[in-house]
């Protein structure tokens, strides 16, 4: 497969970010962001290409503004508590490795690990983030799960998105803040001892400010986790904006 890094305009304040240019492919359109102050700039957007696996990333934010972000997400955001930060695993009811909370249009639930997670409505904090991201990608987005990870302690398990409140073949936007970590994509007929490909596996450190849009059919193919990492200190907050499909009644 050809495969290269896109190098066009870069933008203001944006970092270097080098994954591993294989199988990053070159992306031909063009997209823009606005800054606060109204200026225009231009995203350098990585593709990441495999078999059924179809995700942009780029650093979105500055560090300034993502330090910004970050420290309002801290001020601002009350994470779920109670049931609803519990999963029902082997017969057990255990805490998630992390704080969720979810924010979306009226009436939208959401069924995360066998619960159903009510979507908060929306605060200008995070309605700001989901707007900068329709601007820069055109698309729109109903509801977002925040996850945060107090440390390297905090990880989510191998899953898909692809539940069937979803509207099928939407991306998923995924914003990051806070400690880089690792984000691993399996895909599904390399999976454990029922394997029957050798399929490997895409690693990608997912940076303080970055977007990475997961397209379709990534989602219907690959599984995707934040591993544990034990030495890492520091806070993650993670945005995933989605489109959920929109029932009639409350
Ligand atoms: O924290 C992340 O980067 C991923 C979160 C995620 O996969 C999810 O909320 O479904
Ligand atoms: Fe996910």
């Amino acid at each position: 497969m050809d495969s290269f890094v896109v190098k066009r305009k870069r933008r203001i304040g944006e970092q270097s970010t080098e994954f591993n240019s294989e199988h990053v492919t070159k992306k031909s359109k063009d997209d823009s962001t606005e800054t606060d102050q109204g200026a225009v700039h231009s995203i350098l957007w990585k593709e990441i290409r495999r078999e059924n696996l179809c995700c942009d990333y780029t650093v979105f934010y500055s560090k300034h503004q993502a330090d910004e972000l970050l420290a309002e997400c801290e001020k601002k955001l009350i994470y779920n508590e109670g049931q609803m930060a519990r999963v029902h695993l082997y017969g057990k009811w255990m805490e998630i490795a992390r704080k969720q909370v979810a924010f979306g249009d009226d009436c939208l639930s959401y069924r995360f690990s066998g619960k159903t997670v009510l979507a908060r409505p929306w605060i200008p904090l995070v309605q700001k983030i989901k707007d900068d991201i329709t601007k820069a990608t055109g698309y729109t987005f109903n509801f977002v799960l925040v996850n945060r990870y107090k440390d390297g302690h905090d990880h989510i398990g191998e899953h898909k998105d692809d539940e069937k409140d979803l509207v099928f073949g939407h991306p998923i936007a995924s914003l990051s803040l806070g400690q880089a970590r690792d984000f691993v994509f399996k895909h599904q007929d390399s999976r454990g001892k029922k394997a029957t490909r050798d399929i490997p596996t895409v690693k990608l450190e997912l940076q303080h400010g970055s977007l990475l849009m997961m397209k379709h059919p990534t989602n219907s193919f690959w599984y995707h986790s934040l591993p544990a990492r034990k030495k890492l200190i520091n806070v993650r907050i993670n945005f995933t904006f989605r489109q959920m499909v929109v029932k009639k009644t409350c």
